[in-house]
């Protein structure tokens, strides 16, 4: 049995918000910086949010939709970059050694054997199956992949992370990604998919064409959240979805990195609903249909910064912006004590 999710607890978010009118600013000037802190607040359940400590996964996949020609990129380049990684090159080791979070990179699907690298071994398959053509995963591949997502989460927590961030690392992930999100939100395949790591205008025609033709294999057929998940997902897509769930069952919230990890939050909304209040936006990345993406998880990002990298990078430029947030929530004098007259 997997551990139901509860609600944040609003009490402490209406402690929280009365804490903030109480602040020496006029009331929602601090805009977004108030309405996380007053989340927090919810999620950690006290009135005064502790300070972040963030955790990054990074779940590495590859995709077997690239027979299609979908990237920019060879499928070699996903163990390539885990090297990276693990070397501390890549621009999330930077990310992650700038805001102090702890970072764990996943071999959940990667093609290539990448067997003396000090990663977490969990490869499920070596890469998926190409999904305009048949599942990319079958039912157990999938739910071995969800399942070393949620074991991935209850690690971080354990070692004490409060936020939680998964970021992906898989050439020609974005078609899976923008299959999935098609499907789950019912929007057109030109509104969604887009240039990845840049194919070009030839590239992008047919890349809508391999994501169309995943969906019309599937018709309208009646499919829950978990089928739709193994039919046109990826391996490291669904790590992220297991990783949203597990955190969200303990009590811990998730940062939503960019499109992949937009798709993969879908996909964990349209397994268990309940997910979708433990998650927060970071930024809107730059592809085509992450914007669609995030208004139907109800989520507004927090910045957009052109970003379009992956890897949970998005997400970790947002860190310093949460942790300020809590920093004036807590910090900051109230009119009382300041002797600073209120509104009339
Ligand atoms: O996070 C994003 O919004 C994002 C947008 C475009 C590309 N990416 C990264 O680029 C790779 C997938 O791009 P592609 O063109 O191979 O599908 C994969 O490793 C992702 O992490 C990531
Ligand atoms: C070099 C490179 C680094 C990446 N990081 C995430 N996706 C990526 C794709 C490429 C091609």
């Amino acid at each position: 049995m997997t551990q139901a999710i509860a609600l944040p607890v609003h009490a402490f978010h209406e402690a929280a918000l009365q804490r903030q009118n109480s602040l020496t600013k006029p009331a929602g000037s601090l805009g977004v910086l108030e309405t996380v802190a007053c989340r927090f607040a919810a999620w950690q359940g006290q009135s005064i949010p502790a300070a972040l400590q963030p955790a990054i996964t990074v779940f590495a996949g590859d995709h077997g939709v690239t027979a299609e020609g979908v990237s920019a990129y060879p499928s070699i380049v996903t163990g390539e970059m885990v090297k990276n990684f693990a070397a501390g090159g890549a621009a999330i080791c930077v990310l992650a050694r700038a805001i102090s979070a702890r970072l764990e990179v996943v071999d959940v699907g990667v093609l290539n054997p990448l067997p003396e690298l000090p990663i977490v071994q969990a490869k499920v398959a070596a890469g998926t199956a190409n999904l305009a053509v048949q599942a990319a995963m079958t039912a157990e591949q999938c739910a071995a992949a969800l399942e070393v997502g949620r074991a991935a989460a209850r690690r971080a927590v354990d070692q004490g992370a409060n936020l939680l961030i998964a970021g992906d690392m898989g050439i020609g992930n974005t078609t899976p990604s923008a299959a999935l999100i098609c499907r789950l939100t019912g929007h057109s395949v030109d509104s969604i998919v887009g240039r990845g790591t840049g194919i070009d205008d030839a590239g992008l025609v047919n890349k809508r064409r391999a994501v169309q033709q995943g969906l019309d294999r599937l018709h309208d057929k009646p499919l829950d959240g978990t089928a739709v998940l193994a039919e046109l997902g990826g391996l490291e897509i669904a790590a992220m979805a297991g990783f949203y769930l597990q955190g969200a069952a303990l009590g811990v919230p998730s940062l939503v990195d960019g499109f992949i990890a937009s798709a993969a939050a879908l996909a964990a909304r349209a397994i268990d609903p309940a997910v979708a209040d433990w998650l927060l936006a970071s930024h809107c990345s730059e592809e085509t249909g992450h914007k669609l993406a995030l208004e139907a998880l109800q989520l507004s990002p927090l910045v957009a910064l052109g970003m379009r990298l992956g890897e949970g990078s998005g997400a970790a430029a947002c860190v310093p912006l949460l942790q300020l947030a809590i920093k004036l929530h807590a910090e900051m004098a109230t009119f009382a004590q300041a002797g600073v007259t209120e509104k009339d």
